[in-house]
């Protein structure tokens, strides 16, 4: 049984998750709560590592199969290391990207089909869903020309796809949040920085409050 609250931040590339993060982290910890900021894939050694494999802009043979139980795979080790420790601890945990972005590139937008990549992902991470997910949302092409202008960002390879798989990721997004409409939580991603935080942190602080 979690003790802690597992939160996950979701949406297409550029939408502004890792930037807002760090934002709700220090709010958060201002309000007096103890959170643990992290991302998948990746977040630990061996899931950095698996990152590194699955985002190689030179991998360009990588069959969409691999590619989904490589995410499954480092999602794991993530979880069993990192992300159930914290939560145990009574942490609120951040995690940019968990399962939805599995759903939406890999089973939408890759054509594997959600319920296949659910049930990958179901070995995985077993009942450990998240208890909210904050759903940035960002037309694709607003997203990648934030993207664009950011030069200081490493570009992978899934960056390099074309817009036809972007708008499917997108899509792919919205289907999910029919479907989980309880735990996905749309936040306008197209707005301020400062707006973003705070619709977010009221989200948080609201379940916490109800929590304890
Ligand atoms: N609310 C915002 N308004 C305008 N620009 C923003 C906003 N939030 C983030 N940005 C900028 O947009 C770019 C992408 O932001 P960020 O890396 O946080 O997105 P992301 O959702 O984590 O993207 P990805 O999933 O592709 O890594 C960065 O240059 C960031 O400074
Ligand atoms: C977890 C996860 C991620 N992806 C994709 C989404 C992005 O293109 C990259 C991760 O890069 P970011 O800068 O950290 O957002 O990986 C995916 O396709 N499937 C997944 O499960």
């Amino acid at each position: 049984m979690n003790k802690g609250l597992f939160i996950t931040l979701e949406g297409p590339e550029g939408a502004g998750k890792t930037t807002a993060s760090v934002e709700i982290k220090k709010k958060l910890e201002a309000l007096g709560y103890d959170v643990m900021l992290t991302r998948e894939p990746g977040g630990i050694k061996i899931a950095e590592k698996i990152r590194e494999v699955i985002l190689d802009p030179s991998h360009t043979e990588m069959d969409s199969r691999t590619e989904a139980l490589l995410y499954a795979a480092a999602r794991r080790q993530h979880l069993a290391e990192k992300v159930k420790p914290a939560l145990d601890a009574g942490k609120v945990v951040l995690c940019d990207r968990f399962i939805d972005s599995s759903l939406a590139y890999q089973g939408y937008a890759r054509g594997l089909g959600i319920d296949e990549v659910w049930s990958i992902n179901q070995f995985a991470i077993g009942s450990m869903m998240p208890d909210c997910t904050l759903y940035f949302d960002i037309s694709p092409e607003d997203g990648l020309k934030r993207i664009e202008q950011n030069a200081g960002r490493e570009v992978n390879r899934l960056d390099l796809e074309g817009m036809a798989f972007h708008q499917k990721v997108y899509e792919g997004y919205q289907i999910l949040q029919e479907r989980f409409p309880d735990r996905m939580r749309r936040i306008d991603a197209s707005a301020s920085l400062k707006d973003v935080t705070a619709e977010a942190v009221g989200i948080l602080s609201d379940m916490l409050k109800n929590q304890h």
